[in-house]
């Protein structure tokens, strides 16, 4: 996560070197640990799957259906059609919003699979070849997507992703938007196939569990719940990922390739893959506590973020005008009471709440399911420092005033 630092300053060339290698053999650990009794991160040597655990010569056909399936989900004409913001040469880009189309069409077509008798619980035994074929496409579309960028137009290009060394700019990616057509890469990669694909492998691991256990545990229904909404709110509220740092700012090359694609899907369901090996019996109290945690964390996420997504599309909305607000040399207001005046990344606060309530239903034996709370504690004070970087060459004085009146980054009194 190196972006920003387009100047080949040598800590940053290095991480794009190795990062490409140690990602995927670090979601092939982290499989392989959390299907092993043990479940230790901290063995050494580490342990790695023995190479015949890694292929199937049924993951690329899954695979390959499965991405057919969503692009041509993503080509249908449902739903409306929106514009993203105004690029740099004063154009704006149609997108189709039909993410939640594709989920509801996508989590049918599962419980149709269920009603036919398909096991859709031998995903657990297919994950290693799956999570080795999701990688191998990665690279590939990165290979693409850096090879094609060289026809792309100079206004076309990422501010971050073009300094000229070929292995730092294949890593952060040169291009901003690359389409085949009308058909966005990046916007598709970001939600539908390892967003929703993340969705199935959940479902999988919870009929691995039926079928070892005759029953679903509450554990594994609770993770399956809150991460489902988790996803069905990302597409419900897809408009707004219009506005995100990931698609107005950064290019798309292998770091955004490979988190879509197969740290999503593989990485983020590792909750669900260890309940299926490490049963826990949850009890009452325990899971009321943990659905009230996620409940808060979701409810400070959702509404800070439409908060702040109504304030830009229009400062005048009833919900958000008798906010105080302070102004900028660039015309744009920053809001600082409200959620952003709790601080200054309220969003980030709740998705880490929400991470916090999907690792505590697997107990506290293992340090594995807490493996999320802690890569995405780091992710968002990096994206939150990036950000803060990024405002303040943005608003200059207007930016400081802001963080003088709301002096907390992420945690009210801590950070
Ligand atoms: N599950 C996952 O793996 C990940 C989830 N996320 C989630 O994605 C969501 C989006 O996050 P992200 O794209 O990082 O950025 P944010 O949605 O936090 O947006 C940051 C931008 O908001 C605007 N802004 C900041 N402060 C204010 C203010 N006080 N008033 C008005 N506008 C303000 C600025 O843009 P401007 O002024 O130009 O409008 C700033 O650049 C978050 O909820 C995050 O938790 C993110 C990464 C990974
Ligand atoms: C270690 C590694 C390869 C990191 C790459 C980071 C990516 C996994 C994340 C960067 C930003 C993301 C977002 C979401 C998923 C993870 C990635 C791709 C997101 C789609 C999750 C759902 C949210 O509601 C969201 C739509 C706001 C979010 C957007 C950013």
């Amino acid at each position: 996560y190196f972006r920003n630092k387009a100047d080949n300053h040598g800590s940053c060339l290095l991480g794009a070197s190795c990062i490409p290698v140690l990602l995927p053999l670090l979601v092939l650990f982290l499989l392989s640990v959390s299907r092993s009794p043990g479940a230790s991160l901290l063995q050494w040597p580490p342990q790695l799957p023995p190479t015949s655990a890694l292929w199937d010569p049924l993951a690329p056909l899954l695979l390959l259906g499965w991405f057919t399936l969503h692009a041509f989900l993503y080509l249908l004409p449902l739903g409306k059609v929106s514009e993203g913001l105004v690029l740099k040469n004063g154009t704006r880009l149609k997108y189709p919003i039909n993410g939640f189309h594709a989920l509801v069409i996508s989590v049918g077509l599962l419980l149709l699979l269920l009603w036919l008798g398909v096991p859709l619980g031998s995903l657990f035994d297919l994950l290693l070849p799956l999570a080795v074929c999701a990688t191998g496409l990665s690279f590939l579309l990165s290979f693409y997507l850096y090879i094609s960028s060289f026809w792309a137009p100079p206004h076309a290009l990422a501010p971050g992703g073009n300094t000229g060394n070929p292995l730092y700019d294949f890593f952060i990616g040169r291009e901003l938007n690359p389409r085949i057509g009308n058909f966005d890469l990046k916007y598709f990669c970001e939600l539908r196939p390892g967003l929703i694909g993340w969705v199935v492998v959940n479902l999988g691991m919870l009929m691995k569990e039926v079928e070892l256990r005759d029953g679903a545990s509450l554990a594994m229904l609770l993770v399956n719940g809150f991460q489902l909404l988790y996803v069905a709110d990302a597409l419900w509220n897809e408009e707004a990922v219009l506005t995100t740092m990931d698609i107005v700012h950064d290019g798309f090359g292998f770091m955004l390739a490979f988190g879509d694609l197969a740290w999503v899907p593989f990485a983020y369901s590792l909750q669900a893959s260890f309940l299926v090996v490490h049963p826990v019996e949850l009890g009452a109290a325990a899971a009321t506590a943990i659905v009230l945690l996620n409940g808060i964390g979701y409810y400070i996420f959702r509404k800070s973020n439409s908060q702040k997504n109504v304030f830009r599309r229009d400062p005048k909305h009833p919900s958000v005008s008798s906010l105080e607000t302070i102004a900028t040399a660039t015309g744009k207001r920053l809001l600082v009471s409200g959620w952003w005046g709790l601080v200054r990344h309220p969003n980030y606060l709740g998705d880490l709440l929400m991470a916090l309530a999907w690792s505590l239903p697997c107990g506290f034996s293992h340090l594995l399911p807490y493996f999320y709370v802690g890569y995405f504690t780091v992710l968002l004070v990096h994206r939150e420092a990036r950000d803060e970087r990024q405002c303040r060459a943005k608003y200059g004085q207007a930016w400081d005033a802001y963080c003088q009146r709301v002096p907390y980054r992420i945690f009210p009194y801590l950070y």
